[in-house]
């Protein structure tokens, strides 16, 4: 089984490069990687990302969500491939010609290509919010609708909550990535998350990746809080994990 550690991005959300900086070298061989996400690259652009993660740094989840016309995703992807990312987002409410399109970009870039992830339903959305929007249907079934809609449009994987992560699982097999924020240790603020699990109990679930933020990097301490995640999950899993 893979260390805990590294199945954990690190979510930097922050406008400042050297806030972004500190942390990343705070919490380095705590985590797996850095997530970096619309508040940062809007204020700092792919130069800041260079900043923080450099061509050496920990492997970069570049999470700009991204939901446009094909031709303007692609663009999106096609412009970001120069940062070498791991993982980049795109909406799954796209449909399936965005992802498509998302996903055959990224597949120029060859064995280092950036694997695309479709975002299911936002983690800090519940039914109530859904049926708002027009959604009326249980938020698992929505979830579950879009990651085979993502599957089968040919993207690497989805993002959500750890609520869905057996049932997506189940419906996409074992290869289908599962990035999972609406991470909580018991410990820490829920904020604006609502549909949450503890990071042993995701795992546990099946997520293969864990994306955890303010419980880290809002503490006095986000190297000790990275610890702390990793050894409850290793304490959970008996050593397992
Ligand atoms: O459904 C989603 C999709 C993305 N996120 C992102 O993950 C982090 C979570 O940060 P926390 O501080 O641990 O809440 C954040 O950057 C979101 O943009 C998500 O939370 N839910």
């Amino acid at each position: 089984m893979t260390a805990p550690a590294s199945r954990i991005y690190c979510s930097v959300d922050t406008t400042e490069i050297e806030s972004a900086r500190r942390i990343a070298g705070q919490v380095a061989g705590a985590v797996g990687g850095i997530k970096l996400g619309l508040e940062f690259f809007i204020a700092q652009g792919p130069a800041g990302v260079r900043a923080v993660v450099g061509e050496d740094g920990p492997p970069l989840f570049l999470d700009l969500k991204l939901h446009d016309i094909p031709n303007t995703v692609a663009g999106g992807v096609r412009a970001a491939l120069p940062l070498k990312p791991a993982f980049m987002t795109i909406h799954s409410a796209g449909g399936p010609a965005m992802m498509r399109a998302a996903a055959e970009t990224a597949a120029t870039a060859g064995a280092g290509r950036p694997k695309i992830l479709a975002v299911t339903v936002l983690t800090s959305l519940d039914e109530g919010d859904l049926g708002a929007v027009g959604q009326s249907v249980p938020v698992a079934d929505q979830v579950v609708r879009l990651a085979k809609l993502a599957k089968a449009s040919g993207v690497d994987g989805v993002v959500c909550s750890p609520a869905e992560v057996a049932l997506v699982r189940a419906a996409c097999g074992p290869d289908f990535i599962l990035m999972v924020p609406g991470i909580r240790p018991a410990w820490a603020a829920t904020n604006d998350q609502k549909r949450f699990m503890t990071p042993a109990e995701a795992l546990a679930a099946g997520a293969d990746h864990l994306v955890i933020g303010r419980p880290i990097t809002a503490d006095a301490d986000p190297a000790a809080a990275a610890r702390r995640i990793v050894a409850e999950i290793e304490a959970s899993s008996g050593g397992t994990a």
